[in-house]
């Protein structure tokens, strides 16, 4: 079982609204996790701050904000995100936001990646908000739109990795959240899968956050994570 392998496919997300709660967790998972992701909940509350002290630990950070505005304004978003030293960051998966973070991270290290459809979102979800077709089918015409437009990778349920594979290629990133070990509950996600499923199905890294985050011993949780990942290696 290749662990250290496994390690570097997993993704915690710090979804806490306390940095000195954030900074103790890092602390007690120690060597078990080695890439972490800032969304808006840790952002907005000083984890920008945290992004840079975890890189200069050696960890890697997603910075999750899911950018989605006019060109400019994501174009220099990019550009100031990338010189945080962080590894990957997400924008939405729209031609004119994508284009402008390619144009953004131009000379950079920064990987962008682009979230399809929210892992959140079933069908019913989708027609609510006024789309047609599918949640399947329009994630893969942004997985396309994506791989034409040169993003890195996507962010998309790992039910549809295997499609998104098939469109993008081995060589990009897919990354998926909505990962669920089994019995677990799914909380507010809708389209979940098993850490094993999610890596052969072809997903490149499991976003996990509660399962981790919310568990009586997250170390454990994180190690059983891990152990599920290297089984399906
Ligand atoms: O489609 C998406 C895009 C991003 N996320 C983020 O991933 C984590 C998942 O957390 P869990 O606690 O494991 O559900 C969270 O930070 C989301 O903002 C997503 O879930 N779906």
């Amino acid at each position: 079982m290749n662990l250290s392998a496994a390690r570097e496919r997993l993704i915690v997300a710090l979804d806490i609204s306390s940095i000195d709660e954030a900074r103790a967790l890092v602390r007690k998972l120690g060597d078990e996790v080695v890439f972490y992701k800032i969304g808006y909940q840790l952002g907005y509350a000083g984890g920008f701050e945290l992004a840079r002290e975890l890189i200069a630990v050696g960890k890697k950070v997603f910075l999750d904000l899911k950018l989605h505005d006019i060109g400019n304004t994501v174009e220099e978003g990019i550009r100031s995100i990338a010189q945080m030293g962080v590894t990957l960051a997400t924008v939405h998966a729209y031609p004119q936001t994508m284009r402008a973070a390619v144009k953004g991270k131009a000379g950079s290290n920064l990987k962008v990646i682009a979230v399809t459809v929210l892992t959140s979102y079933d069908n019913n979800d989708f027609i609510e908000a006024g789309y047609s077709g599918t949640v399947s089918e329009l994630v893969a015409k942004r997985a396309a739109q994506a791989k034409d437009i040169g993003i890195d990778g996507i962010v998309c349920a790992a039910t549809e990795a295997g499609r998104v594979q098939e469109i993008i290629g081995t060589d990009k990133l897919i990354v998926t959240p909505g990962i669920r070990p089994a019995g677990s509950s799914a909380d507010d996600q809708k389209r979940i899968v098993t850490p094993a499923m999610a890596i052969r199905s072809g997903s490149t890294h499991l976003v996990v956050g509660r399962p981790i985050t919310a568990a009586a011993d997250p170390v454990a949780a994180a190690k059983e994570i891990v152990a599920e990942i290297a089984s399906a290696l």
